[in-house]
């Protein structure tokens, strides 16, 4: 058996001030090529999931990356490999030619020698499919409609080099349905890219459509009886 891209052992998280888990005990492995679709009821905790799995909340439990863990990594560098893309990106200041430019200048994406010209090129050639125009690129992220917003925040995360686990949010869920193929189409091709570093996506969506389109494998959080919080119960 080839070594696991990702893994999760024993996955706990409980919201600050409560008693019980949001959701416990997760464990799953993610390899290469996988494209892991989350599912489960709205709330069950599927977003609060994917931001452990990034290390932006505090849990307990192992997650690693080819056998390493966050804090091997560094946080910032293991940030940049297990890329989050939230749903929403509209809290963002500025703009999102100036968030690209900012994130490139991090230490964590210097390591891998792309010129900014290039991260740019790349950002807007991969945008445009996704019908963005350039100009959006130099409008505020608060002018910017949700799906445009949602649609730049993941060019970002895939132009920049260094992701190889991209962890997206219900990531066409506020698209029309031709533009939310092109972006669907895109994202899956990535895994298969050589000159991208993504190796797997996990992928939250509420459409039984998309999951049976775009997933190799589905994970389920439902509720447990009682007080035991939410659980996997499928992999
Ligand atoms: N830091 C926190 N403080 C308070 N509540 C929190 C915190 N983190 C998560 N929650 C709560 O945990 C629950 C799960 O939220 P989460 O966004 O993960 O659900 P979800 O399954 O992604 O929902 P949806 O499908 O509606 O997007 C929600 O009730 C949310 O308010």
């Amino acid at each position: 058996m080839p070594e696991a891209v990702f893994s999760v052992k024993n996955l706990t998280y409980t919201i600050p001030n409560e008693k019980e888990p949001l959701f416990h005990d997760v464990s799953f492995e993610v390899n290469k090529g996988d494209v892991v679709i989350i599912r489960g009821p709205s709330g069950c905790g599927k977003t609060t999931l994917l931001k452990c799995l990034s290390h932006l909340n505090v849990y307990s439990g192992r997650i690693s990356l080819f056998g390493k863990t966050p804090k091997q990594y560094g946080v910032p560098s293991y940030r940049t490999k297990v890329c989050y893309v939230p749903q929403r990106p509209s809290m963002l200041p500025g703009t999102p030619m100036g968030f690209l430019k900012t994130v490139h200048t991090f230490k964590s994406r210097q390591a891998y020698h792309t010129s900014e010209q290039d991260a740019i090129e790349s950002a807007l050639k991969l945008s445009e499919h996704w019908n963005i125009t350039s100009d959006l690129w130099d409008k505020d992220w608060t002018g910017l409609s949700g799906g445009e917003a949602q649609r730049i925040a993941l060019a970002v995360a895939v132009s920049l080099p260094g992701a190889v686990v991209l962890l997206v949010d219900e990531p066409t869920s506020a698209l029309d349905e031709a533009t939310s193929e092109k972006v669907e189409n895109s994202l899956i091709e990535l895994c298969d890219l050589p000159e991208s570093s993504i190796e797997a996506l996990i992928w939250i969506t509420h459409s039984d459509e998309q999951a049976e389109r775009v997933g190799t494998r589905t994970l389920t959080l439902e509720k447990g009886t009682g007080t035991e919080g939410v659980h996997l119960v499928s992999a």
